[in-house]
């Protein structure tokens, strides 16, 4: 099985703006930066994962090893449709999207995440259950994905794959579920980030 991963990233110093009165501008970018490394290693090192792409206007001081995809700056959605189509005719029988703020993510948690059975959409939710932290999508089933992120993207995302004849899993990992979004999230972020006072 060959298995790709795309991971979305906002541009430079436009991320975590929800965390714009806990943290200064130049925090918020480190923080994005630091956060991206880990969670491109983490799939650099994941046993299955074969490529790992990003999505969006920028590399965050990544070299150019890593290929980006455009991000026409229409959200999140349509930027990943878009990167959807690139890959699926690439190829790979099954494609990730992993969000770029999980700090706690492992190589672990991403092959758990591309272990998902045949034909089987796999949702990682977030710490409150109802959002969606990372997807693996197997293809060319699921090749007309259409994205829900934002308000109850699981359930969104679960109707989605069931609309494409599909069967869904649900991945629940402690590394996968810890996306870091508001104050009270910070201390997840520990292990890569803090903030120098
Ligand atoms: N390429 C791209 N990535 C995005 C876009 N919107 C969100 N993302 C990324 O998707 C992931 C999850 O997004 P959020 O949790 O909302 O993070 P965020 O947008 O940095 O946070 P807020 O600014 O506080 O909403 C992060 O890796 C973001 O960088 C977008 O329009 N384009
Ligand atoms: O739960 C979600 O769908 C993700 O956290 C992304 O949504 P957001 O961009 O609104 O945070």
């Amino acid at each position: 099985m060959t298995c790709w991963a795309i991971i979305p990233i906002k541009g430079k110093g436009q991320g975590k703006s929800r965390l714009a009165g806990a943290l200064s501008e130049g925090e918020r970018e480190a923080l994005v930066d630091a956060m991206l490394a880990h969670v491109v290693d983490a799939a650099r090192q994941a046993r299955l994962i074969e490529r790992v792409l990003l999505v969006g206007p920028s590399r965050h001081g990544l070299d150019e090893t890593i290929p980006l995809l455009a991000d026409a700056g229409k959200g999140l959605n349509a930027a990943l449709r878009k990167a959807l189509a690139q890959v699926a005719s690439d190829g790979p029988e099954r494609l990730l999207v992993v969000a770029g703020d999980l700090p706690c993510v492992t190589a672990l948690d991403l092959d758990l995440l591309a272990s998902v059975p045949a034909e089987t959409v796999g949702i990682a939710p977030d710490r409150h259950g109802t959002g969606t932290n990372a997807l693996s999508l197997p293809l060319p089933q699921a090749a007309r994905f259409t994205f829900h992120f934002g308000t109850d993207s699981r359930a969104r995302h679960w109707n989605e794959a069931e609309k494409l004849g599909l069967t869904v899993e649900t991945i629940h990992s402690a590394g996968l579920e810890k996306d870091i979004d508001e104050r009270a999230d910070l201390s997840d972020a520990a292990q890569v980030f803090s903030p120098v006072r």
